[in-house]
């Protein structure tokens, strides 16, 4: 099987192309960066796919940076609406699947409960809605696809909240973290060993279309987290700040969040018969 990769050096393809290198999945790896395929041009796409023939394809690459995007929305689009859709349709063309990722930010946050994926999404901001023109344009290229929503990603390298809390709480004195955005830290790690089961099931000729909620169990806010990873900094002798909880008032961001993004992973463990650790223990494991 021969897999085209995107985004191999954001945290969950790199994290899949790691996982793929230990697996003993026959695979045949096309690992693509920024600089090999570029997904805010608009000819690369058709013109990578047409070189590489893949099998199938799995699309981690994404503009993440939540603040930013209200301000290049344009920017946004191209790689988290245009270019799945590229792929998508390219994928159709191709008759090979494709697995994608989206967000938790794809709702409002006002659901008392945890979100399912036949709840309406409503974004509160321009990244939220760029994912979500992205999810809609894969389900109307009618190819094979599964789209895996997660929240709260990290890992030990790019950029994310664990590794800008572990800095933070071990050079100043005192951090201030939100105490009321509620969702569930999810470890890249994890995710690249989901879409191993997932390739692992395709190779045996099973194949569910869909979208996907998928982060561990429990949910925890930003201060919970945070205070995860400063008990870590303590084991280790390197916390030196005093954490507190404060109300999102009291940290203006250029983009809203939503107050509860706590994704319902019962779909995904119930079709697919992927286990879902709890989140504090998938800390552990994969960190
Ligand atoms: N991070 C999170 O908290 C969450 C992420 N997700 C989703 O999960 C997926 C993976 O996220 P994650 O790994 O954390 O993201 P990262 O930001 O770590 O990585 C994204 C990758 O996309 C690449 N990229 C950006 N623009 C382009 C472009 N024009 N052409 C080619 N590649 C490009 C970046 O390249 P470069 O390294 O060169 O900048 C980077 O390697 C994304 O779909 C994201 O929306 C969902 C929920 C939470
Ligand atoms: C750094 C920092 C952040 N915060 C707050 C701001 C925000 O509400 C929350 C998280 O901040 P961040 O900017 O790290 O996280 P953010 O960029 O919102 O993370 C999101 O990224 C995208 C890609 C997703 O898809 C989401 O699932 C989610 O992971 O913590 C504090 O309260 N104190 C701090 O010192
Ligand atoms: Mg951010």
């Amino acid at each position: 099987m021969k897999i085209l990769l995107t985004g191999i050096n954001g945290q969950v393809g790199a994290a899949i192309q790691q996982a793929l290198s230990r697996s003993t999945l026959p695979h045949e790896l096309i690992a693509l960066d920024r600089h090999r395929l570029d997904l805010s041009e608009s000819t690369s796409i058709e013109r990578a796919l047409d070189a590489h023939q893949p099998d199938i394809i799995i699309n981690p690459a994404a503009y993440t940076a939540v603040d930013q995007a209200e301000s290049d929305q344009d920017a946004a689009f191209a790689i988290n609406a245009i270019a799945p859709k590229q792929l998508a349709e390219g994928a159709a063309r191709l008759g090979i699947p494709l697995i994608h990722f989206s967000t938790d930010y794809v709702f409002n946050g006002s659901k008392q409960g945890a979100w399912l994926e036949s709840d309406t999404p409503q974004p509160l901001n321009v990244y939220g809605a760029s994912k979500l023109a992205g999810e809609q344009a894969i389900a109307a290229s009618g190819c094979a696809h599964v789209i895996l929503r997660t929240s709260w990603v990290y890992s030990g390298g790019g950029k994310n909240f664990y590794l800008t809390m572990r800095r933070l709480l071990s050079q100043r004195d005192a951090v201030n973290v939100v105490d009321d955005q509620f969702g569930t830290p999810t470890p890249a790690g994890w995710l690249a060993e989901v879409v191993l089961q997932l390739l692992d099931r395709w190779q045996a000729g099973q194949w569910h279309s869909g979208i996907y909620h998928c982060t561990p169990t429990g949910v925890t806010h930003w201060l919970g987290f945070a205070e995860a990873i400063a008990a870590q900094l303590a084991s280790e002798q390197r916390l030196t700040a005093k954490l507190s909880g404060i109300p999102s008032s009291d940290y203006p961001t250029p983009a809203q969040r939503p107050a509860n993004s706590q994704l319902c992973c019962n779909k995904l463990r119930g079709t697919w018969a992927i286990a879902l650790p709890d989140w504090q223990s998938a800390f552990t494991t994969y960190l």
